[in-house]
């Protein structure tokens, strides 16, 4: 690597000459554009191009730099990285990826294989496309491969703090995610939290009894119903309203959305980190505005649950408590409090909604599978209500859950990852600091991996013992290893009831009678991989056992 004291010190001669170089051939001559391509190339940020003539410096003025595009797959063979496209100087294989990302890596891991490599400017990523390829980084090399890279956008003094975005496993991510496993998602704490569920279920239930013949926004409609459960969980109350989309706290949901979007949108600063103080693009700025305002939502609840907390006189019954009250009994701060909801707002819902909008477009779109379902709620529930301890006895409704995951994971790369260290995945090296990306979308879809991929069929997973629970990496919708998703048991136990509630209490019509097996089922890459067209319904009663 060059220095860039190099430059400014050298007077003239040869930089170096190395044996072969084919491609572009840029010169260039103005004094600020040799130091700044001498900045750059300290910086790493010229993956593809090399230096390979002359460089002189004849008035302290101005100077000639020659700079070639080196041929990649020199750099991918010194260095065993994995094969993949031929980067561009400069921007790598940025203009490749396209709007759709999962689809367009999906293609050239036809060509090159189930490993690939790619640069995004400086940033060398390795994407994961078959389960053998999966399970060398997931369970082989997860212990090396489990760091994540924070974006320069969620890059704010508090992020030692975060859960989902934490850079490394360290002390307080382990502290967290234990606190969240017992106090959230074990079975003794589900079980706490079942008949506040199951309120939140017959308030949903009870808003679309009213909407009868009325055209209702599906995902709007369970979106309010999660996130209600899940402010329940954490803050013991409720933030939105079905009536009034903003609900109690005002524009909460808008929010969350748009510091998620904007955080995760294209960031030169990513691409290139040499410019990450610069904030050109103003996403960080922008991004911490925008947390801060969500903080200011549940500051007050936090300040307040806190001081009955403080108070001696006022003795909280344990089965009372949240999971507020559990990270105020451990010493979080209101900002490590503030983080860990949004977090968890972030990580629960959208995932939990998209995966239940698109089950329903999929049942509706396949006659025979909805038939079934609708059948086996029938013969395990004698009333309206389905009840949560027969959600683990519904075979055929947890194969549709399964095949829905399967075509449409909801974080179809999961949350990048960071090599720690160096390390050698399928006998190909991944260097320190390489971002990883496994494409589940791909590995639901792969002709290889399963028959007759594209179609919905929830009979390939009866009588067959495979589950997402990060051991089969056929199905990984959930990851797997020690970055695995914790709410697992949380968003599962909402999508089967919600689901099984939404099928078993009325019968569901597309709008203008439009012909299901024509619904639009094209997917909109961004925070989740959702449905382009949100899905809008109409609902009719129906005779339930003879029950209205
Ligand atoms: C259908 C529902 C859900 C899906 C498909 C899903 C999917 C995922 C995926 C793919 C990851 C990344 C895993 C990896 O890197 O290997 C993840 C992480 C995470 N999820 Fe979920 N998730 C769901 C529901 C939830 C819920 C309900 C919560 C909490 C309320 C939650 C909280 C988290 C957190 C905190 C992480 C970060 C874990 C870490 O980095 O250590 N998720 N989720």
């Amino acid at each position: 690597m060059y220095k860039s004291t190099d430059f400014a010190y050298a007077n003239e001669g040869i930089v170096e000459r190395k044996s072969t170089y084919d491609g572009m051939v840029l010169c260039i001559r103005c004094h600020y554009f040799v130091s700044w391509f001498a900045g750059l190339m300290e910086a790493g940020a010229l993956g593809g191009l090399r230096l390979y003539g002359k460089f002189v410096w004849p008035d302290e003025q101005a100077g000639e730099i020659y700079v070639e595009w080196d041929n990649a797959m020199h750099e991918r063979s010194s260095k065993n990285l994995p094969p993949g496209p031929q980067p561009w100087p400069i921007i790598g294989n940025i203009h490749q990826i396209g709007e759709n990302p999962h689809v367009s890596i999906a293609v050239f891991a036809q060509q090159y294989g189930p490993l690939i490599s790619l640069r995004l400017g400086t940033r060398l990523l390795v994407v994961a496309s078959s389960p053998e390829a999966a399970l060398g980084i997931l369970k082989t090399q997860d212990r090396l491969l489990s760091s994540r890279s924070i974006p320069n956008a969620f890059d704010h003094s508090f992020a030692p703090f975060y859960l989902v975005w934490s850079a490394d496993c360290g002390e307080h991510w382990k502290s967290l995610r234990t606190l969240c496993r017992n106090e959230m998602f074990a079975v003794k704490a589900l079980e706490a939290q079942s008949s506040m569920r199951q309120e939140k279920l017959g308030q949903m239930l009870g808003f679309l009894h009213g909407k009868k013949r009325q055209v209702v926004n599906i995902g709007d409609v369970v979106f309010t119903t999660i996130f209600n459960t899940l402010s329940n969980v954490f803050f013991a109350k409720d933030f939105l309203d079905f009536e009034d989309e903003h609900g109690t706290a005002g524009g909460l949901k808008e929010k969350l959305f748009t510091l998620l979007q904007d955080g995760m949108r294209p960031n030169i600063s990513d691409f290139f980190p040499v410019f990450k103080r610069f904030d050109l693009q103003g996403l960080r700025k922008g991004n911490l505005k925008y947390i801060r305002e969500v903080f200011s939502f549940w500051e007050h609840i936090v300040d307040e649950r806190r001081a009955q907390l403080n108070s001696s006189t006022m003795e909280m019954a344990e089965k009372e408590k949240c999971f507020l009250d559990r990270l105020l009994e451990n010493g979080f701060s209101n900002d490590q409090i503030s983080i860990c909801a949004m977090e968890l707002f972030i990580g629960g819902t959208d995932t939990t909604t998209s995966t239940i909008e698109w089950a329903m477009a999929e049942l509706l779109r396949n006659k025979e599978a909805m038939s079934k379902v609708q059948e086996e709620l029938k013969c395990n529930s004698n009333s309206k209500i389905i009840s949560e301890s027969v959600l683990s006895k519904l075979p055929y409704l947890n194969a549709c859950i399964k095949e829905t995951l399967r075509l449409h994971p909801p974080v179809p790369f999961l949350i990048p990852r960071r090599a720690f260290e160096t390390c050698e995945v399928m006998n190909y090296t991944i260097p320190q600091n390489t971002q990883i990306f496994i494409n589940v979308w791909a590995i639901g879809r792969d002709p290889k991996v399963w028959e007759d991929p594209l179609s919905f069929k929830p009979e390939r997973f009866l009588g067959l013992n495979l589950d997402f629970k990060g051991q089969d990496f056929e199905l990984i919708p959930f990851g797997a290893g020690r970055r695995m998703c914790p709410g697992l048991p949380s968003g599962i136990k909402s999508v089967q009831s919600i689901l099984a509630s939404l099928i078993h209490q009325f019968e569901w019509v597309l709008p203008d009678d439009e012909d299901p097996a024509k619904l639009d089922m094209k997917e909109k890459f961004g925070v989740t991989l959702q449905k382009e067209k949100p899905l809008q319904l109409i609902q009719r009663f129906k005779l339930i056992n003879g029950l209205i």
